[in-house]
């Protein structure tokens, strides 16, 4: 089942087109990461589906029901990029506000254990004014949380956490969807989304780039293989260098080839290196990371 499919969301502000006809889909149960340059249209995405934005075209489907629908919303919590909670309140009480904006009864037990879950159990009673960027960030995880929702939209959820945070919020986040719960992160921190997506999209000035898993995206891209051979004989050293874009190193008595190719192209490429009577000791791949095919992407999205 689909968490959320969008048809053609599309967003103008005034002249500028924020999105533009975006179809995407997000299958539930899932950690979906939506990632894209400053300006390329996330946020707007997600207040769109969350109801704070109204669409110029195009609708969404929500857990199988219209987005706009009531009853839809309340199954879905929402953490905004730029949040601010009232600074005279305590941690406790901003919780007990928003579960009741939410019509949601709470008991002290739920209240309890989302603040264990968010790492504020020991902060309940002092004042947001008090509270550090990171851990009202963790509040706001806990406010996303409060009516028990079934989608989750978390725009930059560890951007002010230090590491141990952002461990903790990782693994709080993997153990909602062990319970069945739909995760979107909107995150500029790509080793936050490679960790924890399983599937992703991509969107550069208000488009989609590309939507799949993450092993499809990094399958497509040239990546750098080490071949480990014998030296080869002068002519068919010149032979490799003609035909394909190599480098070498020497490593003791070996030779150690470097060549850029996509991974289809491989298998060709070790059988013409047999041809030619190379011992291969060993081939391996260097592994692209996520930033690496996202700068790829953008450069080949913007011509
Ligand atoms: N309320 C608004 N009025 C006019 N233009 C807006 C408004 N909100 C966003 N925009 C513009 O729409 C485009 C997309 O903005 P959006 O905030 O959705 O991008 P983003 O991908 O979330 O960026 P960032 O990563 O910087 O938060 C930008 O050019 C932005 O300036």
């Amino acid at each position: 089942m689909k968490a959320i499919q969008t048809l053609g969301l599309t967003k103008r502000y005034g002249s500028r087109l924020a999105c533009d006809q975006i179809h995407l889909s997000v299958t539930a149960g899932e950690i979906f990461g939506l990632l894209g340059p400053n300006g390329a249209g996330k946020s707007t995405l997600v207040k769109m589906l969350v109801g704070l934005v109204r669409p110029t075209a195009g609708t969404a489907r929500l857990l199988g029901q219209p987005f706009q629908h009531v009853a839809v919303r309340r199954e879905i919590g929402y953490l905004p990029e730029l949040f601010r909670y009232q600074a005279w309140l305590t941690v406790r009480e901003v919780l007990y506000f928003h579960a009741d904006l939410l019509k949601k009864p709470v008991t002290p037990d739920i209240i309890d254990q989302l603040l264990a879950q968010t790492g504020l159990t020991g902060r309940a009673a002092d004042r947001v004014k008090s509270l550090s960027k990171g851990l009202q960030q963790r509040l706001g995880l806990a406010v996303a949380l409060i009516g028990r929702p079934r989608l989750i939209f978390l725009d930059e959820p560890t951007s002010a956490l230090d590491p141990v945070g952002r461990y903790e919020v990782g693994e709080l986040l993997k153990s909602l969807r062990s319970a069945g719960v739909t995760i979107f992160l909107n995150s500029h921190l790509l080793s936050d989304v490679e960790k924890l997506s399983d599937s992703v999209a991509l969107i550069d000035q208000g488009r989609v780039l590309f939507q799949g898993s993450l092993h499809d995206a990094m399958a497509g891209e040239v990546t750098r293989y080490r071949v480990h051979i014998a030296p080869l004989p002068p002519p068919v050293w010149e032979t490799l260098t003609a035909r394909y874009p190599v480098t070498k190193e020497s490593l003791g008595s070996e030779w150690v080839i470097t060549v850029n190719m996509p991974r289809r192209q491989m298998p060709e490429f070790l059988s013409w290196l047999m041809e030619q009577g190379a011992a291969i000791y060993e081939a391996s791949a260097t592994h692209t990371s996520l930033e690496e095919w996202f700068l790829h992407r953008l450069k080949r999205g913007n011509p």
